[in-house]
């Protein structure tokens, strides 16, 4: 999370995931389920190229499941390619991948056995953005924790192999990837999903965003989280002083703690109180 991605840290990062790639047969690309193309590198279609992948929507629990089905169905279209959303915290979803995995793995394996290159286990690496849940994946798929935390892009360390099951291995520690930082769109799901830390945003503007958006998109969940009606003129401004009210982001006089109600706001999303909601739209 606290990565800085200047040029020199994305060229080594870059450098690192190609030279794990080669020791792959698939990677296992965690995506955030709420914002699945934002939460995505710009290069990654260049760095993968044409090695197998299973394109892992995380955090589905907090997203809506509408849109999570038509990124499925958008990204199951391919030989070389499988898309799952999964709930790494809870389990669900989690044999999917395995499964995925063993599909587009199938033609390889096939033309080794052909060569008659017997190999009894699938390889794959983790790979994606920070904060969209590799650790948790990696852990969750061997069952216990492996992961170090605090391991970053630039740091060289020998990596292992870790066995999941009596087919698959997985390289130890994540391939960690820097988002689309430079479209403002993107950059805007990304702090509404937390993945961008607020703290070095200006947390009001963010929120205001966020309320206009959420009042034309999930009107219901704003109106029913923080008991309001919501009007078709929705103003921002208004709806996040009705936050503050409502959540009780009040200063010692009884007027509205603006700073407060947005850091509210954006955690009732963050973790789903307001129900389950999507950034990216097809
Ligand atoms: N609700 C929900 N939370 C999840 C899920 N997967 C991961 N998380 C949470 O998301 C946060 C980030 O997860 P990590 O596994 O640390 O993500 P990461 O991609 O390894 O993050 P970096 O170390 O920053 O690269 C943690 O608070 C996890 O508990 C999920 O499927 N659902």
């Amino acid at each position: 999370m606290s990565i800085q991605w200047f040029p020199g840290h994305m060229a080594k990062a870059r450098k690192e995931v190609l030279e794990q790639l080669k020791l792959v047969d698939v990677v296992l690309e965690v995506v955030d389920a709420r914002l699945p193309n934002s939460s995505r590198n710009p290069m990654m279609e260049e760095l993968t190229q044409s090695k197998p992948s299973v394109r892992i929507l995380a955090k589905a629990d907090l997203a809506d499941e509408m849109i999570t089905q038509q990124y499925l169905a958008l990204w199951n279209g391919c030989e070389q390619e499988r898309a799952v959303a999964v709930d790494i915290l809870k389990g669900d979803g989690i044999p999917l991948i395995l499964r995925a995995a063993q599909e587009v793995t199938a033609p390889v394996f096939a033309k080794l056995a052909k060569k008659g290159i017997r190999r009894t286990a699938i390889r794959a690496m983790v790979l994606g953005i920070p904060n969209v849940g590799k650790s948790s994946l990696i852990n969750r798929l061997v069952g216990k924790k492996v992961v170090k935390t605090g391991d970053k892009p630039g740091i060289t360390r020998q990596q292992q192999w870790i066995r999941t099951g009596k087919k698959f291995e997985l390289l130890d520690t994540p391939g960690i990837l820097w988002p689309k930082f430079d479209d403002p769109e993107v950059a805007k799901h990304l702090a509404w999903s937390g993945a961008i830390k607020s703290s070095v945003l200006r947390v009001d503007e963010i929120a205001l965003d966020l309320l206009s958006w959420l009042c034309m998109n999930y009107p219901l969940e704003l109106s029913k989280r923080y008991h309001v009606e919501i009007e078709p003129s929705c103003e921002p401004e208004t709806m996040l002083m009705q936050v503050a009210l409502s959540r009780g982001a009040l200063h010692h006089g009884g007027t509205p703690d603006i700073i407060h109600a947005s850091e509210l706001l954006l955690r009732d999303v963050q973790t789903g109180m307001l129900g389950r909601v999507s950034f990216d739209r097809l």
